[in-house]
């Protein structure tokens, strides 16, 4: 049934972009893969394709095109020949870089040019140059980075698709590490749902390219779309059953049913991808990174194990897991497993036992097959959106059942705290408010209360201190806690506005309570940005009560606009708010907010009422909260060169999985 699939994934016609190559040079294997550097391109399944990446001491053009997308960055479009040429004539130095006990700790390749290069693999920084390591020493760090061909897989990436925060980091991450010139690719389904959101793929065209995939007891076809935008190589995996009503994931009646069927493709898609797309005329090659990010792009590692390099192909890719969400795996019936279109040798790679309490019936086995399980087993490297959250997922508490498993792989496991696009999300330039402000100038933020009140329908108070509530209406947000504590809550002089979408019952809820305290209470049932813009620009504190809390991105673009959170401290809640302290600093005070433990309404309720009664009464000690908070950095820069640290590491060991 295995023999090698791959012949199943040839485009099911040659690359249209270099039919004249591949008929001229006629068409050699699959595997025939040059190594060396002078094989820079290959021909594979009837296309000539680039070879990926850099080849040490003469090309220096990531993947084909990542010179376009990164070296210089002085290109525009998705285009990079002529620079290929250009850096043939340019060598390279390659030397070690030490921690301060002077171990080594990766490799940098500096291009006499000084612009940045793709590593190709580790033989390629074994065995250029250790000796050159002495006239290195001394550069500049920022000279010496290396730079890598990156593929980005996500269910979500904004502004195409968004229904939380996996869309914000996978639509604002890409762009940050493409202008730190990696060459950037990130592949999403294609949704289309007959609304006017629909227009947003409007500009990614049809690259022509489809490619069959071998799954589900037969072969499908997806086709590709593309668009190069801000450096950035968006690729959108095209199917019929991404074109339905409703989100991503499902409709008014519930998740869709074919969900491990929608997600399996994107994933065989996406290790295709670097190998058939010639995106600006060079594909990305094998020597790429997949960052996967959850379940749903799960399969990604387990495929680049079971798949590809049994039979020589990735060898020298590396894959990172991104665990936004523990809470969802892609668990399914053990009888599913066949679908995925692995070998059977692979069954034990996701093989799920449910806890027999967790057991429906006594006939029920408690076997399952589960995507994300499947990922931590075979990625190279685990990383989270926080240091607090890499930690609590090894826990009993935080790990749904995946703790020991990832405490095993502990060493390969880190936590770098998101950033945020502080394009879209700035007080000062917000298309969103028709009031602006920022930390020197605070006057317009009463002006955005008063909006805020106006459009919502609450009565127009200035001082009355407003609490807001962003995000999804699900367990993990603790709207439950939310719920028990309004009747107190709303006996003080305080207004409430919540948006959010999900849960049914929370959304009747939300619905009534508006009815009972009508001067007091707003619930905005539905997901609409420009009014999470506004709450978050017209309150004075912003609620998270999250169960947990992997990062949390409301806290932060709160923090940018003046907004106080009061967070339960959780997981990236608890890194990036520091609770309030009027004493420190000979009365100047510190901190951004609060933080309560344990979840219960008690402490919730504490923390609320301390922070309202400081928003009421201590004006210059909110003012210096809201200043502290609005100059907090967190852009994706910081983050980007955390993720850069990784990828580093990721490839000096050799493949987990190999
Ligand atoms: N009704 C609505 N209308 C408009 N906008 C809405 C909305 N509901 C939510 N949003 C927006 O969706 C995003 C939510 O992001 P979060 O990070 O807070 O949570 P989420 O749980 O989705 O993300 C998961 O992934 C992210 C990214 O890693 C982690 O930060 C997080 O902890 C993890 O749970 C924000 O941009 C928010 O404004």
């Amino acid at each position: 049934m295995e023999s090698m699939q791959l012949t199943s994934f040839l485009p099911s016609k040659p690359c249209p972009k270099l039919p004249k190559l591949c008929s001229s040079l006629g068409c050699r294997p699959f595997r025939q893969v040059g190594f060396g550097p002078s094989s820079r391109n290959r021909v594979k399944n009837g296309c000539l394709m680039a070879r990926s990446s850099v080849n040490i001491g003469g090309v220096g053009v990531g993947g084909g095109h990542g010179g376009a997308h990164g070296g210089s960055g002085t290109h525009e479009g998705s285009s990079a020949v002529e620079d290929e040429k250009k850096e043939e004539q340019s060598g390279l130095l390659l030397g070690p870089e030490r921690d301060a006990s002077g171990s080594v700790i990766g490799f940098n390749l500096i291009p006499p040019s000084g612009e940045r290069k793709v590593i190709e693999s580790l033989e390629d920084v074994a065995s250029y140059g250790l000796e050159e390591s002495e006239d290195i020493e001394g550069e500049k760090k920022a000279e010496t980075r290396v730079t890598f061909n990156i593929v980005f897989v996500t269910a979500e990436a904004a502004p195409y698709s968004k229904t939380g925060g996996l869309g914000d980091v996978c639509g604002s991450l890409p762009i940050a590490l493409a202008a730190h010139g990696h060459r950037v690719m990130v592949v999403s389904p294609r949704y289309l749902n007959g609304t006017a959101a629909d227009t947003k793929f409007a500009a990614a065209v049809d690259v022509d390219c489809p490619i069959k995939i071998p799954c589900f007891g037969g072969v499908q076809e997806v086709s590709f779309f593309h668009e190069y935008r801000e450096g950035v190589d968006w690729v959108f995996v095209d199917h019929p059953s991404y074109h339905r009503p409703g989100n991503p994931y499902g409709d008014i009646s519930g998740a869709f049913g074919d969900n491990q069927f929608r997600f399996t493709l994107l994933c065989y898609a996406a290790c295709e991808a670097p190998l058939v797309l010639p995106l600006g005329g060079y594909t990305y090659g094998e020597k790429c990174l997949f960052l996967v990010n959850d379940w749903h792009a799960g399969l990604v590692p387990v495929l680049l194990a079971s798949k590809y390099r049994p039979y020589g192909v990735y060898k020298d890719a590396r894959s990172i897991l991104v665990i936004h969400n523990l809470a969802h795996q892609g668990v399914e019936p053990a009888a599913t497993y066949k679908n995925f279109g692995l070998p059977p040798q692979w069954y034990g790679a996701l093989e799920w036992v449910f806890p027999t309490w967790a057991r429906t019936h006594a006939l029920d086995t408690g076997e399952a097959v589960n995507v994300l399980k499947g990922a931590v087993v075979t990625a190279d490297r685990l990383l989270t959106v926080s240091k607090g959250y890499s930690w609590e997922i090894t826990t009993a508490e935080g790990g749904y059942g995946l703790h020991e498993l990832l405490s095993s792989r502990k060493i390969v496991l880190d936590g770098i705290t998101n950033g945020i696009d502080v394009t879209e999300w700035n007080p000062s330039t917000d298309e969103h408010l028709t009031c602006h402000y920022s930390a020197n100038d605070l006057s317009g933020k009463v002006q955005c209360k008063i909006d805020l009140q106006k459009e919502i329908g609450l009565p127009i108070r200035p001082d009355c201190p407003v609490i807001g509530f962003i995000g999804r209406l699900d367990y993990q947000k603790g709207i439950d806690l939310i719920q028990v504590a309004i009747p107190e809550l709303m006996e003080d002089d305080v207004q409430f506005v919540m948006l959010g979408s999900g849960d049914p019952l929370y959304e009747n809820w939300m619905r009534a309570t508006e009815t009972t305290y009508k001067d007091k209470f707003r619930g905005w049932v539905g997901f609409n940005v420009p009014i999470s813009h506004r709450i978050t620009a017209g309150c004075d504190i912003l609620l998270m009560p999250s169960r947990f809390e992997p990062c949390g991105l409301n806290q932060l673009y709160a923090m940018r606009y003046g907004t106080i959170p009061v967070v339960h401290a959780t997981g990236g809640l608890r890194d990036t708010v520091e609770t309030f302290n009027p004493y420190a600093k000979g009365g100047i005070g510190e901190g951004t907010g609060w933080t309560f433990s344990p979840l219960v309404k008690e402490s919730m309720l504490g923390a609320l009422r301390t922070a309202v009664r400081t928003c009421r009464e201590h004006k210059s000690s909110w003012e210096g909260l809201m200043r502290r908070c609005m100059e907090k950095d967190y852009t994706w820069e910081n983050a980007a060169t955390q993720y850069e640290q990784i990828f580093e590491w990721a490839f000096l060991d050799t493949p987990y999985v190999g």
